[in-house]
């Protein structure tokens, strides 16, 4: 497991790309046949990837969390991307569909992820958040998770915000998760800005054609920087950071979330004009 300390606004707004990309891009997530895991600082996330083939792959444990194992003081958002895959928990099995979400909470021993059909392998988006409490293993649908409109195509930011685990939802310690897609001909999401210095957000870009990227800005909200992101990567944004993006094809999204509270709504939103 990788494990990525914190960095202060101070530091970040002196980086270079490469220092940038180092520091918050997270790349190679899905590998097949690997459960890959980083380890973030920052409200002490773990975000994962797991693309199983022909074979069930295990959630590892790490000496780092000095557990026995790896849930055992921790909960679990799962969502897949690719096809349809299989997730066990402790002898239940979940069934994803492209597009549905499983929670799993504190005390769950066993974890591991399959593929139906190798030749259509899941592509399974994880993160993990400390926990006190054990809420109950639960699935969620796409449909079932609260659509909501969001933009409109003169401003090329129609999209559907989609909440799976979050206080109207599956219920969970920490953890709030869902996804937004981007209408074909629309490329900016989360505009306007917000930060939301109670929580640490996640990215992860999905649906974006092998030729295609999304721009995505991060930092103080007078400090912008940007990465250029592909496929399947991640980016931590650290609770101090804007975390927008522009792509040049539409596109989907997991974010992901944990900290000091779990209220979807509590942004603290920054006028596009105001933005450097
Ligand atoms: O804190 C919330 C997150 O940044 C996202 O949910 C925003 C988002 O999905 C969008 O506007 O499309
Ligand atoms: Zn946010």
């Amino acid at each position: 497991m990788e494990i990525r300390f914190s960095h202060s606004p101070e530091e970040t707004l002196r980086m270079s790309t490469q220092e940038l990309r180092r520091h918050f891009l997270v790349q190679h997530l899905m590998q097949d046949d690997v459960v890959r895991l980083v380890y973030a600082h920052d409200d002490r996330l773990i975000i994962g990837g797991a693309r199983p083939l022909t074979n069930p792959l295990h959630l590892p444990n790490h000496p780092e969390l000095k557990a026995d194992y790896f849930l055992e003081r921790r909960e679990l958002g799962v969502i897949n991307v690719g096809g349809r895959g299989t997730v066990h928990a402790d002898g239940q099995t979940f069934e994803l569909e492209k597009l549905d979400a499983v929670y799993l909470g504190k005390g769950t021993r066993e974890v591991s992820f399959a593929a139906v059909s190798p030749h259509d392998p899941p592509v399974f988006f994880l993160l993990s958040a400390p926990a006190h409490a054990s809420y109950p293993n639960q699935v969620m649908k796409k449909q079932d998770a609260a659509p909501m409109q969001a933009g409109d195509d003169k401003n090329a930011n129609k999209r559907t915000i989609y909440k799976y685990i979050h206080l109207d939802g599956i219920r969970s310690c920490q953890l709030v998760m869902g996804l937004t897609m981007l209408e074909p001909g629309s490329v900016w999401n989360s505009v306007p800005p917000h930060t939301h210095t109670r929580r640490t957000e996640v990215y992860f870009y999905f649906d974006v054609p092998a030729a295609q990227r999304v721009f995505h800005f991060m930092g103080q909200p007078q400090e912008t920087r940007h990465l250029v992101m592909a496929n399947h990567e991640a980016v931590i944004s650290p609770p101090w950071s804007v975390h927008f993006g522009c792509g040049t094809s539409h596109y989907g999204f997991i974010w992901g979330m944990a900290g000091e509270n779990q209220v979807y709504n509590d942004m603290d939103v920054v006028e596009v004009k105001s933005v450097l």
